[in-house]
């Protein structure tokens, strides 16, 4: 059998979207960043990452919104790759494809999906075959949500998000996912979550906040695939400070409980809003309810939990 010629194979990786079916968040750290009890759920929406050899780097994005992320070497796929080879002493000689679909800057992790499918694609390519802990150590230090991305299903991050246990799932949860015009800044996000606290008189930091703690109840449903006890327990601490940067979701949030989602929350640090329904035919209807209401640019049904990178 012939072998494929490694001067012109292209590795393609597709990664998982994600959303935090509950995001406790503590207090600020000396170091800037916030614990967290982090329940991440990996779903259907997909960006492809495909690596291939060249003379020097390089890097090309297709899909809708790709003229909002940076084709430098910012972007978060071109760090992995510089990362790894950096780690194998190598030069990153890699173009590097995005075929974006998950929503930019929207709160579903979509430039940590790049990263941990850029990881896996030139490791694949380079032949360098990292341990996963290895590559989960280089996802942490690319970003708290990178780890997660790499390994898909549901887990539970705690740290700043990048120390994961994973999660058994008792079934399949529909959602519907609506897409808001533009982005919003995750530090921003975070900034905005203490600066409400701080006006509260709660104060914002680890002395004042108590330790962020996974709810029990929440894992129980999430282990029966009790879509009805999820609703009842889905939380996100930063859902207000997004709201407070961006009123508008309100309506949002507001049109989906409308059309009969069983609950509504913010996806991360937003502006995407996330809506667990019962059933797909749920979540159909759920989805053009919200395309009518005019509150979002998209409505995407799908479901959760998701694989991780895989190789394809
Ligand atoms: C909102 C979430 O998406 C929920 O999963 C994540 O916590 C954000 O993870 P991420 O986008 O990978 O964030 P990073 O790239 O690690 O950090 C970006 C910025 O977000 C803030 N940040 C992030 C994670 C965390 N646990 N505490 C923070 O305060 C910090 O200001 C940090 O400088
Ligand atoms: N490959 C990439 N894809 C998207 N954004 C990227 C990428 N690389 C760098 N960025 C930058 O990161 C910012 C955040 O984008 P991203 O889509 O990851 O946000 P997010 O989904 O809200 O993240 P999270 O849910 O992890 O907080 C963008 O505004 C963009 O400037």
């Amino acid at each position: 059998m012939t072998q494929p010629d490694p001067r012109t194979t292209t590795v393609t990786v597709r990664v998982p979207a994600k959303v935090n079916v509950q995001l406790a968040v503590g207090g600020r750290r000396p170091d800037g960043f916030h614990d967290l009890a982090n329940v991440f759920l990996a779903v259907g929406l997909y960006d492809s990452v495909s690596a291939t050899p060249a003379d020097s780097p390089r890097l090309t994005a297709s899909g809708p919104d790709t003229a909002r992320i940076p084709l430098d070497d910012t972007n978060l796929a071109a760090r992995a790759a510089r990362l790894l080879a950096e780690r194998h002493g190598l030069e990153p000689r890699v173009h590097l494809h995005i075929a974006k679909d998950i929503p930019v800057a929207g709160g579903m992790a979509g430039g940590s999906a790049d990263a941990a499918g850029a990881l896996l694609a030139c490791d694949t390519l380079w032949g360098t075959r990292t341990p996963h802990d290895e590559l989960l150590a280089l996802c942490a230090e690319l970003g708290s949500d990178v780890p997660f991305s790499l390994a898909g299903g549901a887990a539970l991050g705690r740290g700043r998000g990048e120390r994961l246990t994973p999660l058994a799932t008792g079934g399949v949860f529909h959602w519907v996912f609506a897409v808001a015009d533009g982005g919003l800044s995750t530090p921003d996000v975070y900034r905005e979550c203490d600066r409400l606290r701080e006006a509260a008189g709660l104060g914002a930091t680890q002395d004042s906040v108590p330790e962020p703690e996974p709810d029990e109840q929440l894992l129980g449903a999430l282990r029966a695939g009790d879509s009805a006890a999820l609703a009842a327990t889905l939380r996100n601490d930063l859902q207000p400070a997004a709201v407070s940067l961006r009123p508008a979701l309100a309506d949002t949030l507001e049109a989906g409980t409308a059309a009969g989602a069983l609950a509504a929350v913010v996806s991360g640090s937003g502006p995407t809003c996330a809506f667990l329904v019962k059933d797909p035919e749920t979540a159909t209807r759920t989805a053009q309810a919200l395309l009518a209401s005019g509150t979002c640019r998209t409505a995407r049904p799908t479901t959760g939990p998701a694989p991780g990178a895989t190789v394809v």
